[in-house]
């Protein structure tokens, strides 16, 4: 893979993209960036505020100028937030401007994964399991579109999905499996 190369993480909310990320850009030496955290710094706020203040078309409205900025950048580790996918300008930049790595996870993992935290405004609902449902029956055909790879995250430690992206990006897709 060459340095310039940049990499960007897709799925669905606590699919990892924003942990996985850092170990990713650290094994490889890469500046590591958020797209969530990016519309955060950017606005001063944080995300349940914009989509209170802003409703969720203000939020996506800089999520695309976000998602349009970072793509322009060279040899970064992105991770985006879980409904980028849903703009077509951003699948066009994330599809055309680096490797996009897709990682797959259960409704049953994510709701492991999220139930403590209060950060993501769209689960605030009082059945988060049948919203992640649909918004995965919408999502998950998008995230496949744009794809290079597809990793199962499901049940595995965060640092044994960051190896196998960093061994399939550096080997190719079929890169063959590494004992763990
Ligand atoms: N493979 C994994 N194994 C165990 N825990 C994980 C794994 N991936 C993520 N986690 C944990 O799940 C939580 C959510 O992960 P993270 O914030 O990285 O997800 P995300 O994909 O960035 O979600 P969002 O789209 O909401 O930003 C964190 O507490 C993280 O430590
Ligand atoms: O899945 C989503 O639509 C979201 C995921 C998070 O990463 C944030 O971008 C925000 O909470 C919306
Ligand atoms: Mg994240």
């Amino acid at each position: 893979m060459h340095p310039n190369e940049n990499i960007f993480l897709v799925g669905p909310m606590g699919a990892g993209k924003t942990t996985i990320g850092r170990l990713v850009a650290r094994s490889l030496s890469r500046e590591f960036l958020d797209s969530d955290h990016e519309i955060e710094a950017r606005t001063g706020a944080d995300i349940p505020w914009i989509f209170d203040v802003e409703g969720e078309s203000g939020f996506r409205r800089r999520e695309r100028l976000a998602i349009d900025d970072l793509t322009q950048l060279k040899g970064v580790v992105l991770a985006t937030g879980g409904g980028a996918v849903l703009d077509p300008d951003n699948r066009r930049h994330l599809g055309s401007r680096g490797m996009v790595v897709y990682l797959c996870t259960s409704v049953d993992q994510q709701l492991d994964r999220t139930r403590k935290d209060r950060n993501r405004p769209l689960l605030q609902t009082e059945d988060p399991r049948r919203r992640l449902e649909e918004l995965m029956a919408i999502r998950d055909p998008l995230y496949r579109e744009i794809a290079d790879l597809v990793i199962e995250t499901d049940g595995r430690t965060a640092r044994s999905v960051a190896s196998e992206i960093v061994r399939k990006l550096r080997l190719g897709p079929d890169a063959p499996e590494a004992r763990e």
